[in-house]
């Protein structure tokens, strides 16, 4: 959960409402955070997500979830435990794992232990894992700075795993910040967009996994939800907020703010880094 409202499980429902899927969460850890960065965490105790994740499961049910910010071991093995215990019984599909461990300027946000728990117990379980630049790196021991870099390390996580994979190209350099890399075991597609020349690119990563999750709750097959969140998340960074000293967010409702321009309500508002302004 992120109290900036850019990122985290903010950024999360914002994106389930707007793909019209009802969106339930559970809460891990509060960080104090802006566009600027994370001054504080403070995580949850892990039987106190797991009442949370029961709570939804056992009266509203689950067509797709994605796990994002699982701060420490304990909330991760607590999670991969429940995950597995809900797919004996058909309860938990379409699992999407974002593992947040890096955050794009390269800071390891878990430990060591965290990440072989992730490693071991999780990213298994997933149907699709959505690795940045430097969770790739750690995912794969590999450096990677380019193109052909991201291709192996989507073939090493599908090896490793066996499950599909897309690395994200936002932390590259260049045009590649706009290129992601899909790996199925069979098919390896290079996803294109034309890099949207904006600073403010926060929750650009947990908006591409939960349009991802509500394309799957709606009943697509998973490359085609991996394609439309990512013209989903291009636009709304074309139409992302200019608020705050450091990255701004995504701006998950841009038809709405289209219309508001074309009525004049916002008009040249600065807040707005619009394609039309
Ligand atoms: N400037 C950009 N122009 C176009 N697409 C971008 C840009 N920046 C990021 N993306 C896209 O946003 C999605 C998220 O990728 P990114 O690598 O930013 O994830 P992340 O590091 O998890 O996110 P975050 O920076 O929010 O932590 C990817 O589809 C990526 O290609
Ligand atoms: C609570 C929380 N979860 C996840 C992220 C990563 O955000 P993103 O990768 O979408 O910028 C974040 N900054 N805060």
């Amino acid at each position: 959960m992120s109290l900036g409202g850019g990122a985290g499980i903010q950024a999360d429902l914002r994106t389930f409402a707007f793909h019209c899927v009802h969106g339930t969460s559970a809460i891990t850890c509060i960080t104090a955070q802006n566009t600027l960065g994370v001054t504080r965490v403070d995580a949850m105790a892990p039987d106190a997500v797991v009442a949370q994740i029961q709570a939804v499961v056992e009266d509203i049910g689950v067509d797709a979830a994605k796990t994002g910010m699982l701060l420490n071991q304990g909330i991760i093995a607590a999670v991969a435990e429940q995950v597995g215990l809900l797919q004996a019984k058909n309860q938990m599909r379409n699992l999407v794992v974002d593992p947040v461990m890096v955050s794009r300027t390269g800071v390891q946000l878990i430990d060591g232990d965290a990440v072989k728990t992730l490693c071991h117990d999780l990213i298994p379980k997933a149907a699709l894992v959505t690795p940045n630049r430097y969770e790739a790196q750690i995912l794969t021991g590999l450096e990677i700075n380019s193109l052909d870099g991201m291709k192996s390390a989507a073939e090493i996580i599908y090896r490793d795993f066996n499950i599909a994979v897309l690395i994200k190209g936002g932390g590259m350099e260049g045009d590649l910040r706009g290129i992601d890399i899909w790996f199925d075991g069979e098919k390896l597609e290079i996803l294109t967009t034309k890099l949207v020349d904006t600073k403010n690119t926060h929750g650009t990563g947990c908006t591409l996994s939960s349009a991802i999750a509500a394309n799957l709750a709606q009943g697509e097959n998973l490359f085609t939800s991996v394609q439309k969140a990512k013209n989903y998340v291009t636009t709304a960074l074309k139409y992302s907020l200019n608020i705050g000293a450091g990255q701004g967010p995504v701006g998950h409702f841009y038809p709405l703010l289209e219309e508001a321009v074309g009525s004049g309500s916002i008009k040249n508002n600065p807040q707005f880094s619009m394609p039309n302004f």
